[in-house]
């Protein structure tokens, strides 16, 4: 099992034992001086091969939401909160032209041990670790599929270089004030990726998909969180691919394919396999710097597809493609789920995820705000970027105040009954979940509805609203003595803010209650004369 964590070592194996304490540095922004080559590169044995049973902390299990029941998650943590810039500089999170991709380690990440390496390989799969209790069973797959990635409380900090101290002098200097401009590319994610799903990463442009991607790959370290892997990866990050410009395409072939695990012999056996996929038979002995972007990712998609990965990261990258080739990886990513590999792919076309994947993780300013079945995550996202209309402000499981369930009693917190008599005591129970950043003071009006959504009478709280702190809350409406009426009735609630006004979410119940008064389906009996005018 690779694991990737704060808590790594530079360019040696993971720490014999005990829980590390994290000493977690920001990213240097990308820029002119990051340079891919590795400085710090040891030798030694493939990156990420570690010892299983020395890693600290592995074996917690953590909880994870359900997918089934797609919930918000609470809103980051202030970065403040975020432990400060430690330890030894980091001048990873390299994005250099020549050598971007697949497997380009930031510097002081472990992975970078083993020379000149862009590894994005993980440790071979280790049993024993994750066992019942890491399953998972989101959406579309089997409960119960063992967890082959699980990043917990994952954070990353990058500093800007505009007021990052570039001296140690100045580092020395600024010690105990502001390293830089900090920002928080993700904020405490946690996702567990069970074996065989194909779960799509999704967001509006500098959400943090890409470098949540690139910290599961152990290409990226986080600057809290740990990550744990299980079973072999093989990924295809960024445009170029993680090729050596100044060599072949040939040589790149074995270069990449060897730091993916492979042998020379395995290498020679796929070798045409992988340039016929390609399609690149012409340009195979040319150095790939004279690639164009397409050629770099047929080659680097084509390396990826053919080590026998268990977990396939792939970034937006296919969109460099043309249309064929684009087909022709779509074709290999439905082949290798129905092989049951695990994938995860960052896209922005919704259609594809709601297509290919079984699971959809949100991500919205560096927080996940949700995770699970592609329909409910697009149609958020598609709410998000304004390509669809909400229904009401928010739908009603995003919004801060969610109207959770609705019952029925004759008195508060009675037993609950659905069927009553004209004159009977009448309470209806809405239980309310508020979250973070809720208004304080909630309003609520709920809509009796009858037929063909009509609605019968209305009830509200007090014009201030309830005080109500995040937490779950029930509010009982209750009516002494109902009306004559006879149907059955539905609850709509429509929650906004008392302070201002402003609505937060309507949610229209399924659950209904009955009256068997002598009127009429679903009207209200009034007194009333009917008399013919003279
Ligand atoms: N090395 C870095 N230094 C500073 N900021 C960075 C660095 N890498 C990424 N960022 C910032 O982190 C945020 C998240 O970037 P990321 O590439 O993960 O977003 P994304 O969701 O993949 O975006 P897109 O859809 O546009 O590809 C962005 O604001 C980006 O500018």
């Amino acid at each position: 099992m690779a694991r990737h964590s704060s808590a790594y070592q530079r360019g040696s194996a993971f720490p014999p034992s005990g829980r590390r304490s994290p000493s977690p540095q920001p990213e240097p922004a990308r820029d002119a001086t990051d340079s891919p080559t590795h400085p710090e590169a040891g030798s030694g044995a493939y990156p990420g091969v570690t010892d299983p049973l020395s890693y600290p902390g592995a074996g917690d299990p953590a909880t994870f939401p359900d997918a089934a029941s797609p919930r918000a998650y609470p809103t980051a943590a202030d970065p403040a909160a975020y432990p400060a810039a430690a330890g030894s500089p980091h001048p990873g999170a390299a994005r250099s032209p020549a050598y971007p991709g697949i497997s380009e380690p930031s510097m002081d990440h472990p992975n970078a041990a083993g020379g000149p390496a862009y590894p994005s390989v993980a440790a071979p799969n280790q049993p024993g670790r994750f066992g019942a209790a890491d399953a998972v069973g989101p959406a579309g797959v089997a409960p119960g599929a063992p967890a082959v990635i699980r990043a917990a409380g994952i954070s990353k900090r990058f500093v800007s270089g505009r007021n990052r101290a570039t001296s140690l002098k100045e580092r020395f200097v600024r010690r105990g004030g502001p390293a830089g401009d900090d920002f928080w590319a993700l904020r405490d994610i946690d996702a567990t990726i069970g074996r065989g799903q194909t779960v799509g990463l999704a967001g509006a442009n500098g959400s943090g998909k890409s470098t949540l991607l690139k910290v599961l790959a152990g290409i990226l370290r986080p600057t809290s969180g740990d990550v744990e892997v299980h079973g072999r990866i093989a990924s295809l990050l960024e445009l170029g691919a993680g090729f050596n410009g100044e060599l072949s395409g040939r040589d790149n072939v074995y270069l990449n394919a060897s730091l993916l695990g492979l042998s020379k012999r395995e290498i020679d056996r796929l070798f045409d396999s992988i340039v016929d996929f390609a399609e690149l038979r012409h340009k195979i002995d040319d150095d790939v710097k004279h690639y164009s972007s397409g050629q770099y990712v047929r080659l680097g998609f084509a390396v990826a597809v053919h080590v026998d990965p268990d977990v396939l990261l792939v970034d937006e990258v296919l969109a460099v493609g043309d249309e064929a080739f684009q087909r022709k990886c779509l074709a290999k990513i439905a082949e290798f789920r129905a092989q049951g590999r695990t994938i995860l792919f960052v896209t922005h076309s919704l259609d594809l995820i709601e297509s290919m994947c079984d699971r959809v993780l949100v991500l919205e300013s560096g927080s996940l705000i949700f995770d699970g079945q592609p329909a409910v995550g697009t149609k958020l996202l598609r709410q998000k970027l304004g390509s669809l209309p909400a229904e009401g402000p928010v739908d009603w499981q995003y919004a801060t105040v969610r109207p959770q369930s609705v019952s029925f009693s004759p008195e508060p917190g009675g037993l609950s009954m659905v069927q009553y008599d004209p004159g009977q005591r009448l309470t209806v129970s809405v239980e309310l979940d508020v979250t973070e950043g809720a208004p304080e003071n909630i309003y609520l009006h709920t809509y009796i509805v009858g037929q063909s959504e009509v609605p019968i009478w209305m009830m509200e709280t007090p014009a201030g609203g309830f005080v109500l702190g995040p937490g779950r809350h029930t509010v009982d409406f209750s009516v002494p003595h109902l009306p004559e009426l006879l149907g059955a009735f539905a609850i709509k609630v429509h929650v906004s803010d008392a302070a201002t006004g402003a609505p937060v979410t309507t949610r229209r119940f399924d659950e209904l209650f009955g009256v068997t008064g002598p009127q009429a389906d679903g009207l209200l009996k009034v007194d009333y004369e009917a008399r013919l005018r003279a």
